[in-house]
């Protein structure tokens, strides 16, 4: 690893990237000034994929120099320490710290202000926030006194304190407010089941360490554990709608062509709150050739029709979406009409090969020879150069050989690509299930019965990626 090149190679991806704000006439977002997830700077970064490698390459580079100079004691000390983090962001976000400061503006406000409306201590609230400040999360202007940065105001819930105090059973009722739902399931269920990972896989007759964190029966999973307590259903429902891209006509899928022609039925097999079909159906405008079906357990097929007459309900009210309760691990229902697609959107990544299998047989079953099963899931890479033990199916399905990171980064980009290994044990600690590689994808589709055909993966390297099957016939 030579520092000389990383070097390079960072001033390299800098100037590509000042040099992409600057064609387009915007200036870089700045740290200090709260987010916006619409001004043309940010939606411009999303959408361009020179300077998505620009940022990939910064950070692959900065993080790697970062790891080079460092003590390597002082370095895992640090890693092992890190928990503190998710701990004091559930902190900040179930005390509408945010929220508080937004309010507050420029001038932001003491921590004795802040903790004056929930009751907490303040002294340990000004150490809860300092640790968040030193990590670029919020910003510490005086002693004491803190305002929001970019960063923090990203999980702003977008209401007043006084309705998030008054109306706490509403605190996501926005829709930017998604992004504090994911980073309070994540610092809550997801962080309290990692803390008992490591006892859990010595003792085999241990259950998840969900299950275990939790103290649940080994018969419960995590969606009947999220049932218990209608807080925590609400949160994941809507955490989860977060991950979806908006703008899922350009991810991969040809949606635009399956409007077209003799009218198709596609059914989202555990859609949640049906935000992914919702986003096809929108974008599609008035195509009326597409019926869709939104399948999932019981309570959330409730909140899902609620979802679609508040956000769409022009669709509703054409009987263009239907709502079924459905388990997928029994026989899809019968139907007159063939179904186009089966769509499963992080599904597999729930369930470990066992179970997964039974709900792609259970489709395949229910399959034409026309019917395409679309599958919206991370994938994996491994950290190596050589990407699969199968060169030659990789090879053969379009959109499945990735191109290694620039040496001397990692070539799976580092910690610029970190977020899908991070799912990856979290699918583990909630689910004993798992993210897959593109081998473990061909491997399980085609003991259920699937042919992969091609993948059209997350230029981001974080966010899932579209991957069509056929019926192997
Ligand atoms: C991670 S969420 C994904 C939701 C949605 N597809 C999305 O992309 O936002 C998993 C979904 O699977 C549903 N689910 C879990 N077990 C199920 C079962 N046995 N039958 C049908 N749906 C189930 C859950 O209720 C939840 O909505």
């Amino acid at each position: 690893m030579s520092l000389p090149d990383l070097l390079a190679l960072l001033t390299t991806s800098i100037n590509n990237l000042t040099a992409q704000y600057a064609s387009a006439g915007h200036a870089l977002p700045s740290l200090d000034t709260p987010y916006d997830s619409k001004s043309p700077a940010e939606t411009f970064r999303l959408g361009n994929p020179a300077v998505v490698d620009a940022t990939k390459e910064i950070i692959a580079a900065a993080s790697q120099i970062i790891v080079a100079v460092r003590d390597p004691v002082v370095g895992l000390f640090l890693s092992a320490h890190s928990f503190n983090v998710p701990a004091c962001l559930r902190v900040a976000s179930e005390l509408n710290v945010p929220e508080i400061l937004r309010e507050a503006r420029e001038q932001g406000a003491s921590a004795e202000k802040i903790a004056s409306y929930s009751g907490v201590d303040a002294g340990l609230l000004e150490r809860v926030l300092r640790l968040l400040a030193t990590h670029h999360i919020f910003r510490e202007i005086g002693p004491g006194i803190f305002t929001n940065n970019r960063v923090s105001s990203a999980m702003d819930k977008g209401k007043s304190v006084k309705d998030l105090l008054e109306r706490p059973g509403e605190r996501f009722s926005e829709p930017q407010s998604g992004r504090a739902a994911h980073v309070e399931f994540l610092a809550d269920e997801c962080f309290r089941s990692a803390s008992v990972l490591a006892d859990t896989m010595r003792d085999p007759k241990a259950s998840t360490p969900l299950l275990q964190a939790f103290n649940q029966p080994p018969t419960a999973n995590l969606f009947s554990f999220l049932e218990t307590s209608p807080a925590r259903l609400g949160r994941f429902s809507i955490a989860m709608d977060v991950t979806m891209t908006t703008n899922q006509l350009a991810d991969g899928y040809p949606w635009v062509n399956l409007a077209t022609g003799d009218k198709k039925l596609v059914v989202d097999v555990g859609a949640g709150m049906g935000g992914y079909i919702m986003g096809v159906a929108r974008q599609l405008g008035s195509s009326d050739k597409i019926e869709f079906v939104i399948q999932d357990r019981e309570k959330t097929v409730v909140k899902a029709r609620k979802n679609w007459e508040e956000h769409l309900p022009e669709v509703v009210t054409k009987g263009l979406v239907k709502f079924e309760p459905q388990d997928f691990f029994n026989a899809q229902p019968s139907r007159s009409a063939p179904v186009s697609v089966f769509v499963l959107r992080h599904i597999l990544h729930n369930w470990p090969n066992a179970k997964a299998t039974q709900i792609l047989r259970r489709l395949r079953d229910a399959a034409s020879a026309e019917t395409q099963l679309l599958i919206i899931d991370r994938v994996v890479r491994p950290a190596s150069l050589v990407e699969s033990a199968h060169p030659e199916i990789v090879e053969s399905i379009p959109g499945a050989k990735l191109a290694p990171a620039p040496a001397p980064l990692l070539p799976n980009w580092g910690v610029a690509g970190q977020m899908m290994y991070h799912y990856d044990l979290t699918m583990h600690n909630l689910l004993g299930a798992t993210e897959r590689t593109v081998d473990g994808f061909v491997a399980l589709l085609r003991g259920a019965g699937w042919e992969l055909v091609r993948i059209h993966r997350d230029p981001h390297a974080s966010q899932s990626s579209n991957l069509v099957a056929r019926p192997l016939l």
